[in-house]
């Protein structure tokens, strides 16, 4: 199955309807990181097909799950899971945060050739970063344990935001450390077409400082 293929199967098997020019894209941004690796090794990814799954779709998985339209991404590496979000949904406008030189020069070089216009790319550590506005939504994929990344980036979070931390198995461990600032809403299973493992999605609620006396 080609990369196109495995990507409007998997889009139909998420319920998700992308119109063709974004699907276009998409694939885009798969060749870039493609491109791009054989300098940056952005990636351990390197199979097109395997990127669709692991990558794009693994991803979009969230989308059902992003309330608010301003999103950062923390330790976004190549733009994941970020760009697919941006690709997928113009609405939303997402900050892409990593502390990498090099990963910020692809993310920039990838937002130009897509034609992203509701992406900012910062190259920054998460816990210096002090933006003027908060954001609605604080996700990461492959960034930390739970407890680091409520340490490191609720700071970015709005009162009324959600912190949502991209899983493997469920994190049973993890989440017996869980900070007091934060409060669990929930660990939703994610199903991603083709991969054969487990996903979940945590998501957290901020504890707002007057509630906390
Ligand atoms: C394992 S990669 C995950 C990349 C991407 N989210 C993914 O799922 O493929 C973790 C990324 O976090 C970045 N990172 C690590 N510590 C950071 C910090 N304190 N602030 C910002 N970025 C950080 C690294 O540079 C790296 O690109």
């Amino acid at each position: 199955m080609s990369p196109e293929e495995k990507l409007v199967c998997g889009l139909e098997e998420m319920g998700l309807d992308l119109d063709p020019a974004t699907q276009s894209r998409l694939l885009s941004y798969v060749e870039l990181i493609q491109k791009w690796n054989q300098v940056y090794n952005l990636t351990a990814v390197r199979d097109p097909q395997k990127m669709v799954t692991q990558h794009l779709l693994d991803s979009l998985a969230v989308l059902p799950h992003i309330d608010g339209c301003r999103i950062i991404d923390v330790g976004t590496g190549p733009g994941l899971p970020g760009i697919p979000l941006a690709l997928a949904n113009p609405s939303l406008e997402v900050t892409l945060l990593d502390s990498n030189h090099k990963k910020t020069s692809f993310l920039r070089q990838a937002c130009l050739e897509l034609g992203l216009k509701n992406t900012t790319v910062v190259c920054e550590r998460v816990e210096a970063w002090r933006p003027e506005e908060k954001y609605d939504v604080v996700i990461s994929r492959a960034f930390s344990d739970l407890a680091e990344f409520v340490g490191l980036a609720l700071h970015l979070c709005s009162n009324t935001g959600l912190m949502l931390a991209m899983k493997g198995v469920y994190p049973y461990e993890e989440l017996t450390r869980l900070p007091a600032t934060v409060v669990l809403q929930g660990v939703e299973p994610l199903k991603v077409p083709s991969l054969d493992a487990e996903r979940h999605l945590v998501l957290l609620r901020p504890i707002k400082m007057e509630a906390m006396g």
